[in-house]
């Protein structure tokens, strides 16, 4: 059951807490709660997501990001790689959240030992608005019997035969390949949603609401998480929340864990409010070192976003410029589930790799895992779902896919509910502005092609005098960059005895006991791919892994 206050708990004793009813939080909260006689509390931040229509309906998610709604509204600190500009932060605060490998030395997080848990998460749907599904996706790779709804876009966009047509023309640098998700992504893919008839899922829809009933589930809301507390020497289960800076703190102890589940830029804020961090940082802004684990907050790597646009010689209908055809769209999605409000992001997209003898590479180490691994990634779209222009605009969003540079997140006081300090760490390393250039001249290859001739007009952005590789480039890029909010890092895996990162292979808490950690924050690198499918996935094994050491099931 969800509760809204404190006061209604039913009861106090939990065998497991997780601070955070996010992305991972709620996969970890559904499985463990699969054995009866476990009882699991969930605190989160944000409110419930039940009812709230601008959750489900696909096309409203990009008002979500642009309006702030139902997000903790982060800005970065000024960003030296930016020219010194701040950016925005999205991450979502409401229940389902914003919804690897030799590292560790432990097989069991490689690709082949995770693939049955990307499986068990998905549940692939049908989108009747993409036509035959043949070919545009790899069966072999996906799961059909899992909580999540996965499916590729039920709007076909008027790009789209412009892309695909690319990869006919151009198809040694731009081939056609079936599915993106199936261990090689390098080339064009359709891409692949959390969509399931016409309506988003997330980890609340799918793997809380079926089991919200369950009675050894509890989830409380609209809690914030202040810190953890020793509760026995060397053993952190007991958790400090409130609503609010004015409401009193309520402390609760798990009997077995503690879990925190808050995201990667709440989870180490979490610890480091606890005293859990870089014991002289800590001291720094005042706050009483209590354990030792310096890499809390560090290693923050997230994929620089870069813009590009031209003006399009296609009027194409935009939802957020035309406002009557925005309602009847509305409509029709509340009667059906159907029509324009069903998509709206890319509905493809296109994951690239510099040739091994680039000159990128003469100057710098190449910072991708492997031979299948992108270094950056492209999104094509044209019909505002971005950036609502009233004219019509070719949108080209490049993703830096590895960066090399990493960031921080620390405390800014000792005040909990103080947002913390996310340094972004845009651009300190000089390949991810080499590889951000080059990937300005892969796009402008891609959207000048033969197929693309009676739609592509003049370059907007950067405006048609900036040369490529020129130091115009290099301004408009620092200029211009925002963030996927993709995240990973701060709390990082690495192997057991090793001095530096923040948790063993088991996700625990390394050199404490009762506190174990499940989120994006726990990936090390960031994976050939978007960040939400692998968090999933991570949640999933998780849940493995807490059940076998408590011998659940
Ligand atoms: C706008 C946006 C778009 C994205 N688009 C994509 C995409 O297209 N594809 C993709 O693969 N990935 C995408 N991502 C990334 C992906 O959603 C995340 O990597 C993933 O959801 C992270 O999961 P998590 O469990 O680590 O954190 P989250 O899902 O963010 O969950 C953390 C939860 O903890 C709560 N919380 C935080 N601090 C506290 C506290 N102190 N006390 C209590 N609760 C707290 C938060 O409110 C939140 O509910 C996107 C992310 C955002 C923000």
């Amino acid at each position: 059951k969800i509760y809204e206050d404190f006061s209604e708990l039913p009861s106090k004793d939990f065998d497991f807490i997780i601070a955070g009813g996010g992305t991972a939080g709620l996969v970890v909260a559904n499985r463990l709660t699969e054995d009866p006689r476990v009882k699991v509390l969930v605190i989160e931040a944000g409110g419930s997501h039940q009812g709230i229509i601008d959750l489900q309906v696909p096309w409203l998610s990009s008002r979500l990001r642009s309006e702030g709604i139902f997000d903790w509204n982060t800005t970065s600190t000024p960003q030296p790689g930016l020219n010194g500009r701040t950016v925005p932060y999205s991450r979502a605060r409401v229940l389902g959240g914003s919804s690897s490998h030799k590292i560790t030395g432990d097989e069991g997080w490689s690709w082949k030992e995770m693939i049955p848990y990307f499986k068990k998460t998905e549940r692939w749907a049908v989108a009747p608005g993409h036509g035959s599904e043949q070919g545009d996706f790899d069966p072999r790779a996906h799961g059909f019997r899992g909580p999540l709804g996965v499916s590729l876009s039920n709007v076909r966009q008027f790009t789209d035969a412009l892309v695909i047509q690319t990869t006919k023309d151009l198809p040694d640098e731009f081939p056609f390949i079936e599915d993106a998700n199936a261990g090689r992504p390098i080339g064009v893919a359709w891409t692949q949603f959390t969509i399931a008839n016409g309506t988003r899922t997330s980890s609340a829809t799918a793997y809380l609401d079926p089991v919200v009933d369950r009675p050894n589930l509890n989830v409380l809301v609209n809690s914030y998480v202040t810190r953890v507390v020793e509760t026995s020497k060397g053993s952190f289960r007991t958790v400090e929340f409130g609503q609010n800076q004015t409401t009193p703190r309520r402390q609760l102890t798990a009997t077995k864990e503690l879990i925190l589940s808050a995201g990667v830029i709440g989870t180490p804020q979490i610890l480091l409010n606890s005293g859990i961090g870089d014991p002289k940082e800590l001291k720094n802004v005042g706050v009483q070192p209590v354990f030792s684990l310096p890499s809390v907050g560090k290693n923050f790597s997230n994929e620089p976003s870069v813009p590009f646009s031209w003006a399009a010689n296609e009027t194409i209908l935009n939802l957020n410029v035309n406002e009557t055809a925005s309602q009847e769209a509305l409509q029709e999605w509340i009667t059906s589930r159907t029509g324009p409000m069903t998509g709206g992001s890319e509905s493809t997209s296109a994951y690239f790799r510099l040739p091994d003898n680039s000159s990128v590479f003469a100057e710098n180490a190449d910072p991708s895992a492997g031979p299948n691994t992108p270094h950056f990634g492209i999104g094509i779209n044209a019909n505002g779902y971005f950036v609502a222009n009233p004219d019509p605009t070719l949108q080209v969003r490049v993703e830096i896919s590895e960066p090399a540079s990493r960031g921080s997140v620390t405390l800014k006081s000792t005040d909990p509910f103080e947002p913390p300090l996310l340094d972004l760490g845009y651009f300190l390393a000089p390949v991810d502005m080499a590889i951000a250039k080059e990937s300005f001249n892969t796009v402008q290859r891609f959207v000048t092609g033969t197929a693309w001739k009676e739609f592509t007009l003049n370059r907007i952005t950067p405006p048609s005098n900036v040369a490529a590789d020129s130091d115009d480039l290099v301004q408009y890029i620092r200029n211009s960059t925002g963030t996927a909010s993709h995240g990973i890092g701060t709390t990082a895996m690495s192997a057991r005895g090793a001095k530096h990162g923040v948790v063993d292979p088991d996700l625990r808490a390394k050199g404490i006991s009762g506190l174990r950690i499940v989120d994006a924050g726990v990936i090390p690198l960031s994976p050939s791919a978007n960040t939400q499918a692998p968090v999933y996935a991570v949640a999933e094994r998780a849940s493995d892994i807490i059940e076998a050491a408590w011998n659940l099931k």
